[in-house]
């Protein structure tokens, strides 16, 4: 080990530079660039999901810790750094309420420009962890039908499960909300394959904010042409990020997987990372938070005027307000070749509980309501 840890850091990760400094070397290299000549002297690393951490990049490496800034950890061969005395870590649920308010906008935009009646619909959630078990409140809290399939959980907890048959066939909207794995019983790749989008109903929408591989994206392409389900929005596609355009082209809304990117999930991921960094190498860090978090463009204080809106146009007005997925969708489509770079100068993006919404002719009911989606709430 090196007098003072040697650490190689993704130069996207935001909040950290200037933390480890007093304490460690560190080298801010740019995710996809991280190879095994950069990290042969490195004690720790920490990324992002550019960078794959497996044993190409690690077996001519001194690298003791990687700690992922990020949810998913199909960037890392665990087993891999688990045989090898790696110590690896994620940051747990760091940005599921971005993914949440991602999920929110999407049902928002089906209300705003599809006149859904949300309260009518069956909500189906694929994976029920950190994230899953937000959009189920959210549909319950919106009155939807919310049916719920994971299988892992089931075997573990027992509880209220369906088949992933059953959920395919019953409902309108099918959400994705597992991690992507490639082997065992509950393997994730290509879940959403060709004979099981043949099991939705042709008025279904399909949303995938999980991993692109867990949907079978050709066999997506052709459902839609041939009109086997109604629409569908991607914020994850194969092969990112050289996507697929005639995916694309087919999709209702297109993000460049950004569905995790509030401000807010990107300080609790760079937090949870130093503090595991600290735990590991003794530094005095174990409790560091980023001092701020930047705020959006525009105010977080909201008057909202209820009169003559049912609960779910408010809750697309509300929601909409804090974020409206078509500014990131019209990028996308704008210049599809900038997909890492519209995620690298991502806008501000600030969740819920960052804004005070004025409710005008409001009842203590819609105040209930939105305080429980997360809003801070004034009546007057
Ligand atoms: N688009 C984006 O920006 C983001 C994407 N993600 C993705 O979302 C995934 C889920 O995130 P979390 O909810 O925090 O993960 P989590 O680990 O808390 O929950 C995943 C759930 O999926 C379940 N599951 C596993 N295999 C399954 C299967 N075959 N069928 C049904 N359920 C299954 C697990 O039992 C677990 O309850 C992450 O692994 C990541 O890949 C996460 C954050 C941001
Ligand atoms: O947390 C996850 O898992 C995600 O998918 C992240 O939001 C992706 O972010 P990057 O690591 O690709 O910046």
């Amino acid at each position: 080990m090196h007098q003072r840890p040697q650490i190689v850091i993704d130069e996207k990760i935001p909040f950290i530079k200037g933390v480890l400094e007093p304490y460690a070397d560190v080298n801010y290299v740019e995710g996809a660039q991280i190879d095994s000549n950069i990290v042969a002297n490195a004690d720790a690393l920490i990324v992002r999901t550019r960078t794959i951490c497996n044993e190409a990049l690690l077996k001519n490496s001194t690298v003791k810790f990687i700690a992922t800034a990020t949810i998913g950890t199909d960037h890392i061969d665990t087993a891999y750094c688990d045989a090898r005395g790696v110590f690896w870590t994620n940051a747990l649920g760091c940005n599921s309420g971005s993914v949440y308010q991602y999920i929110a906008s999407v049902l928002s935009w089906l209300v705003r420009e599809k006149q859904a009646e949300l309260e009518a619909l069956t909500l189906g959630v694929i994976g029920c962890g950190h994230v899953g078990s937000k959009v189920v409140r959210l549909g319950q809290l919106l009155g939807m039908k919310v049916l719920v399939n994971d299988p892992p959980l089931q075997r573990a907890h027992g509880g209220n499960f369906v088949s992933l048959d059953e959920l395919l066939q019953q409902s309108d909207i099918v959400s994705l909300h597992t991690p992507l794995t490639r082997s065992g019983e509950d393997k994730t790749f290509h879940l959403i394959d060709n004979v099981n989008l043949r099991k939705m109903k042709s008025s279904a929408w399909l949303i995938n904010s999980s991993r692109g591989e867990v949907l079978d994206g050709e066999a997506l392409e052709m459902a839609l042409k041939n009109q086997a389900i109604q629409g569908a929005v991607l914020d994850v596609w194969e092969h990112e990020p050289h996507i697929s355009v005639g995916l694309l082209n087919q999709v209702a809304l297109a993000t460049p997987h950004i569905a995790g990117y509030s401000a807010d999930g990107k300080a609790t991921a760079t937090a949870m990372s130093v503090q595991a960094l600290s735990r590991f190498f003794n530094l005095p860090l174990d409790k560091w938070q980023p001092d701020s978090i930047p705020l959006p463009q525009q105010s977080t204080l909201l008057t909202i005027d209820a009169s003559n809106k049912t609960i779910s146009q408010l809750f697309a007005e509300v929601v909409w307000a804090t974020y409206a997925i078509t500014e990131d969708n019209d990028r996308l489509r704008n210049a599809v070749a900038d997909f890492e770079k519209q995620r690298g100068n991502y806008p501000i993006r600030r969740e819920f509980q960052a804004y005070t919404i004025n409710l005008k002719q409001g009842n203590s009911q819609l105040v209930d309501f939105l305080k429980a989606l997360g809003f801070q709430v004034t009546l007057s």
